[in-house]
């Protein structure tokens, strides 16, 4: 058999388990993709000539590095250090960094996968790329977390670029690390340029780039919503996490008029039956970025509040669910709780959040079902509007950056109807995602041969 002829998806897949022994999270990315992509493809000869899937889920590179840094006690300590760039066919690669002792060559190579899809959605010309260390920034000082990015940033530097790959934030890294990324790049290249996004106000960031993520997927939210004729307006909510994501998603529920009940950290999760106000999450957002303290605190500053240890949110009655912590943080059972608790729409603000079984249980109950890859690209689209306004020197202002991701967002969701509506009124947004993303990305590479 040519090497070019077809094979079916089980045998697709046999090659990439075996390709990637043991990296179970890159695994269960590519087999989402590859699901949908298969039955899009099957009639498309061009696209299986030139391999174009197999081609996609084989990084272009996967750089990885040691990291070495001197903590308070003047302990020497070494981490490892990794950047995945995945596809540039569209743009440079772009995605974030992530630091959390979780983190994995797999981790990184199914999130810069992930990213690829994601970045085409935006409509936006930015390729895939993740990186990060098993760094753990809990219970750093201040000082530590500075060098331990100073190291970080004296290997990176060498393989990024404004023009080449711009690292943004994720997991364990907001602002705070990213001032000190680049002022790192800053001394080392001695060059000024819009090589990270995510950054400070005052040296190039973009308004609206720390709401855009959780923001955007509630507007993604909204709009599917709006699809069947519905609205945000008197729903309960259940969201994870606490970060970034999670506290700016909750924050856009509230406005909007829906009552925010969960948020969890790894520790557990919080319970208010009251609803989680402005006023309470402005608290949790001190406490998470300033305090760097646990979730579970929340019980002691507001009465009526239940914490449960160890515990995940996804057992309270809700209409929304918004999961905004991490992979994997929804299985099968979880997911048919919240069906049998009658869940109307997910949208994942986290990356890969639901396990593969409970994207089954979502898909077969037909409820509104909005994906990372599409309902989480409003983060990085703002982070495509920073390196714009990096090139031109300039700075737009909130309303504009505001109204653009609005419209980014709205853009995303109606491709995801162009190709999943599945001619009965329900729209399959996996499916929309997976051949929406892929299609823009598989037209580029077609058209540089084979590179
Ligand atoms: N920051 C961004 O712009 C974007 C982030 N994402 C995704 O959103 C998710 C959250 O990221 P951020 O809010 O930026 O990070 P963050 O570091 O601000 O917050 C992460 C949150 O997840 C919780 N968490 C981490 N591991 C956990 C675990 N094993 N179980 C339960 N909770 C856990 C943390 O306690 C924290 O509340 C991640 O999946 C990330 O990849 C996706 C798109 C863009
Ligand atoms: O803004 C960026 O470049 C990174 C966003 C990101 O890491 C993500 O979309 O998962």
């Amino acid at each position: 058999m040519a090497v070019t002829d077809h094979v079916d998806l089980d045998t697709f897949m046999a090659g990439v388990k075996k390709r990637n022994p043991g990296q179970t999270e890159f695994i269960q990315a590519v087999q989402e993709v590859a699901q949908d992509v298969y039955g899009f493809i099957d009639d498309k000869e061009e696209y299986h000539a030139a391999q174009i899937l197999r081609r996609i889920a084989e990084p272009d590179r996967v750089v990885s590095f040691r990291v070495c840094w001197e903590d308070d006690n003047h302990n020497i300590r070494v981490q490892r250090g990794w950047r995945v760039q995945n596809n540039n066919a569209i743009g440079p690669y772009k995605g974030g960094i992530r630091f959390h002792p979780s983190v994995t060559e797999s981790v990184l190579k199914f999130l810069a996968f992930e990213q690829t899809f994601k970045n085409s959605l935006t409509g936006l010309p930015m390729g895939g790329g993740k990186g990060g260390s098993n760094f753990n920034p809990r219970g750093k000082s201040d000082s530590e977390v500075m060098r331990f990015c100073q190291a970080f940033m004296t290997e990176l530097y060498r393989h990024i670029g404004p023009d080449t790959d711009v690292p943004a934030g994720d997991i364990g890294v907001g602002g705070r690390e990213i001032g000190y990324m680049f002022g790192q790049y800053k001394r080392i290249t001695n060059r000024w340029e819009g090589v990270l996004t995510g950054k400070a106000i005052e040296f190039g960031g973009s308004q609206m780039r720390p709401e855009a993520t959780g923001y955007g997927a509630v507007y993604f939210l909204q709009n599917m919503l709006k699809h069947k004729g519905e609205d945000v307006e008197g729903k309960t909510a259940v969201i994870s996490g606490s970060g970034n994501v999670a506290t700016h998603a909750a924050e856009k529920i509230t406005q909007l008029g829906g009552k925010v009940l969960t948020l969890s950290d790894s520790g557990g999760f919080i319970h208010d039956p009251d609803g989680i106000t402005q006023e309470k999450i402005d608290w949790i957002k001190h406490l998470k970025t300033v305090k760097r303290g646990r979730i579970s605190e929340y019980c002691d500053e507001f009465s009526g509040a239940s914490y449960h240890e160890g515990d995940r949110p996804w057992g309270v009655k809700c209409d929304l669910a918004l999961p905004c912590a991490t992979q994997n943080e929804l299985n099968e059972d979880e997911a048919k709780t919240l069906v049998e608790n009658g869940v109307q729409g997910v949208s994942e603000g986290a990356n890969m959040p639901t396990t593969l079984e409970g994207v089954h249980v979502f898909h077969d109950a037909k409820i509104m079902y909005g994906p990372g890859k599409a309902a989480n690209a409003g983060g990085v689209a703002v982070s495509g509007l920073e390196m714009s306004q990096n090139s031109e020197r300039i700075s737009w202002n909130q309303e504009r950056l505001g109204d653009m991701l609005t419209e980014l967002m709205e853009g995303i969701h109606d491709k995801c109807v162009e190709y999943g509506d599945d001619g009965t009124g329900h729209v399959d947004y996996v499916k929309g995602a997976n051949i929406a993303g892929f299609k823009k990305v598989a037209d580029a590479m077609l058209a540089f041969g084979v590179v």
